[in-house]
Protein backbone atom coordinates (compact mmCIF):
# COMPACT_ATOMS: atom_id res chain seq x y z
CA UNK A 1 0.00 0.00 0.00
CA UNK A 2 0.92 4.07 -0.80
CA UNK A 3 1.06 6.27 1.79
CA UNK A 4 0.86 9.86 0.75
CA UNK A 5 0.65 13.18 3.06
CA UNK A 6 -1.84 15.59 1.83
CA UNK A 7 -2.42 18.80 2.76
CA UNK A 8 -5.86 21.10 3.12
CA UNK A 9 -6.59 24.35 3.49
CA UNK A 10 -9.69 25.38 6.30
CA UNK A 11 -9.98 29.08 4.87
CA UNK A 12 -12.75 31.21 6.54
CA UNK A 13 -13.24 34.48 5.73
CA UNK A 14 -16.64 36.18 6.98
CA UNK A 15 -18.01 33.15 9.15
CA UNK A 16 -18.01 31.27 5.96
CA UNK A 17 -15.25 28.49 4.59
CA UNK A 18 -14.17 27.66 1.26
CA UNK A 19 -15.29 24.27 -0.10
CA UNK A 20 -13.98 22.96 -3.31
CA UNK A 21 -15.10 19.84 -5.68
CA UNK A 22 -12.75 17.63 -6.79
CA UNK A 23 -12.62 17.33 -10.97
CA UNK A 24 -13.92 14.41 -12.87
CA UNK A 25 -11.77 11.60 -14.09
CA UNK A 26 -9.62 12.35 -10.04
CA UNK A 27 -9.25 9.74 -7.37
CA UNK A 28 -12.69 10.77 -5.59
CA UNK A 29 -13.99 12.57 -8.39
CA UNK A 30 -16.95 15.16 -7.86
CA UNK A 31 -16.56 14.87 -4.17
CA UNK A 32 -16.28 18.04 -2.35
CA UNK A 33 -13.36 18.77 0.12
CA UNK A 34 -10.97 21.23 1.86
CA UNK A 35 -8.60 22.49 -0.85
CA UNK A 36 -4.73 21.23 -0.96
CA UNK A 37 -2.49 18.29 -2.44
CA UNK A 38 0.02 16.24 -2.31
CA UNK A 39 3.00 16.93 -0.83
CA UNK A 40 6.50 17.79 -2.82
CA UNK A 41 9.90 16.58 -2.27
CA UNK A 42 11.61 18.75 -0.01
CA UNK A 43 8.23 20.91 0.39
CA UNK A 44 7.27 21.80 4.07
CA UNK A 45 3.54 21.47 4.15
CA UNK A 46 2.97 25.44 4.74
CA UNK A 47 4.85 25.92 1.14
CA UNK A 48 2.93 22.95 -0.40
CA UNK A 49 -0.57 24.74 0.78
CA UNK A 50 0.45 28.06 -0.61
CA UNK A 51 1.24 26.69 -3.62
CA UNK A 52 -1.66 24.45 -4.19
CA UNK A 53 -4.34 26.80 -3.28
CA UNK A 54 -2.71 29.69 -5.89
CA UNK A 55 -2.64 26.57 -8.60
CA UNK A 56 -6.62 25.30 -8.00
CA UNK A 57 -8.19 28.31 -6.76
CA UNK A 58 -5.83 31.62 -7.51
CA UNK A 59 -6.12 32.81 -3.89
CA UNK A 60 -3.11 33.77 -1.68
CA UNK A 61 -3.31 32.88 1.97
CA UNK A 62 -1.58 32.67 5.22
CA UNK A 63 -1.55 29.24 6.57
CA UNK A 64 -1.67 29.73 10.18
CA UNK A 65 -1.80 26.93 12.41
CA UNK A 66 -2.54 22.92 12.35
CA UNK A 67 -5.92 21.89 13.36
CA UNK A 68 -6.46 18.33 12.73
CA UNK A 69 -4.29 14.75 11.31
CA UNK A 70 -6.44 12.55 9.62
CA UNK A 71 -5.01 8.88 8.44
CA UNK A 72 -7.65 7.21 6.49
CA UNK A 73 -7.25 4.56 3.92
CA UNK A 74 -8.94 3.96 0.15
CA UNK A 75 -8.58 0.49 -0.98
CA UNK A 76 -5.06 0.30 -1.60
CA UNK A 77 -4.48 4.41 -0.90
CA UNK A 78 -3.51 5.75 2.67
CA UNK A 79 -3.55 9.01 2.95
CA UNK A 80 -2.26 11.29 5.93
CA UNK A 81 -4.69 14.73 5.52
CA UNK A 82 -2.90 17.92 7.48
CA UNK A 83 -5.33 20.26 7.94
CA UNK A 84 -4.20 23.62 8.30
CA UNK A 85 -6.44 27.04 9.58
CA UNK A 86 -5.64 29.36 6.96
CA UNK A 87 -5.89 33.65 6.77
CA UNK A 88 -7.36 34.88 3.15
CA UNK A 89 -5.04 37.87 2.11
CA UNK A 90 -5.59 38.17 -1.75
CA UNK A 91 -7.43 37.29 -4.57
CA UNK A 92 -10.77 36.15 -5.27
CA UNK A 93 -11.22 32.61 -5.66
CA UNK A 94 -11.52 30.93 -9.58
CA UNK A 95 -12.18 27.48 -10.61
CA UNK A 96 -8.59 27.30 -12.11
CA UNK A 97 -8.01 23.74 -11.19
CA UNK A 98 -11.05 22.04 -9.05
CA UNK A 99 -14.50 21.52 -10.66
CA UNK A 100 -16.30 24.00 -8.59
CA UNK A 101 -16.07 25.99 -4.94
CA UNK A 102 -18.47 27.26 -2.89
CA UNK A 103 -17.88 30.07 0.60
CA UNK A 104 -20.56 28.11 3.09
CA UNK A 105 -21.47 28.76 6.58
CA UNK A 106 -20.41 25.79 8.83
CA UNK A 107 -23.92 24.14 9.20
CA UNK A 108 -23.97 24.13 5.58
CA UNK A 109 -21.32 21.93 5.55
CA UNK A 110 -23.62 18.33 5.75
CA UNK A 111 -25.19 19.37 2.85
CA UNK A 112 -21.94 18.85 0.61
CA UNK A 113 -21.07 14.85 -0.53
CA UNK A 114 -17.32 15.42 1.21
CA UNK A 115 -14.57 12.74 0.45
CA UNK A 116 -14.55 10.25 3.50
CA UNK A 117 -11.55 11.77 4.99
CA UNK A 118 -12.82 14.47 5.81
CA UNK A 119 -15.83 13.89 7.67
CA UNK A 120 -13.70 13.94 10.92
CA UNK A 121 -13.15 17.36 9.98
CA UNK A 122 -16.42 18.37 9.08
CA UNK A 123 -18.25 17.15 12.29
CA UNK A 124 -15.25 19.23 14.49
CA UNK A 125 -15.48 22.11 12.90
CA UNK A 126 -19.20 21.68 13.83
CA UNK A 127 -18.22 21.22 16.90
CA UNK A 128 -15.68 23.79 17.68
CA UNK A 129 -18.17 26.44 15.65
N1 LIG B 1 -6.58 18.22 -1.03
C1 LIG B 1 -7.38 17.37 -0.43
N2 LIG B 1 -7.29 16.05 -0.73
C2 LIG B 1 -8.14 15.22 -0.10
C3 LIG B 1 -9.07 15.69 0.86
N3 LIG B 1 -9.78 14.62 1.31
C4 LIG B 1 -9.32 13.51 0.68
O1 LIG B 1 -9.69 12.37 0.82
N4 LIG B 1 -8.30 13.89 -0.19
C5 LIG B 1 -7.56 12.94 -1.01
C6 LIG B 1 -7.96 12.90 -2.45
C7 LIG B 1 -6.68 12.46 -3.12
O2 LIG B 1 -6.57 11.06 -3.02
C8 LIG B 1 -5.59 13.08 -2.24
C9 LIG B 1 -5.16 14.47 -2.68
O3 LIG B 1 -4.81 14.44 -3.96
P1 LIG B 1 -4.98 15.61 -5.01
O4 LIG B 1 -5.48 14.96 -6.25
O5 LIG B 1 -5.78 16.75 -4.48
O6 LIG B 1 -3.51 16.06 -5.15
P2 LIG B 1 -2.96 17.27 -5.99
O7 LIG B 1 -3.85 18.47 -5.78
O8 LIG B 1 -1.52 17.35 -5.64
O9 LIG B 1 -3.25 16.83 -7.49
P3 LIG B 1 -2.33 16.08 -8.56
O10 LIG B 1 -1.13 16.95 -8.75
O11 LIG B 1 -2.05 14.73 -7.99
O12 LIG B 1 -3.26 16.02 -9.74
O13 LIG B 1 -6.18 13.23 -0.96
C10 LIG B 1 -9.14 17.06 1.16
O14 LIG B 1 -9.95 17.55 1.97
N5 LIG B 1 -8.27 17.86 0.49
MG1 LIG C 1 -5.76 18.91 -4.97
Amino acid sequence: MQTIVVTAAIIKHRDRVLIAQRKENVHQALKWEFPGGKLEAGESPEQCLVREIREELGLTINVQKIFEVVSHIYGERHIILLCYLCRLIGGSAQTRDCHDFRWVEINELYFYDFAEADLPVVSNLQKRK
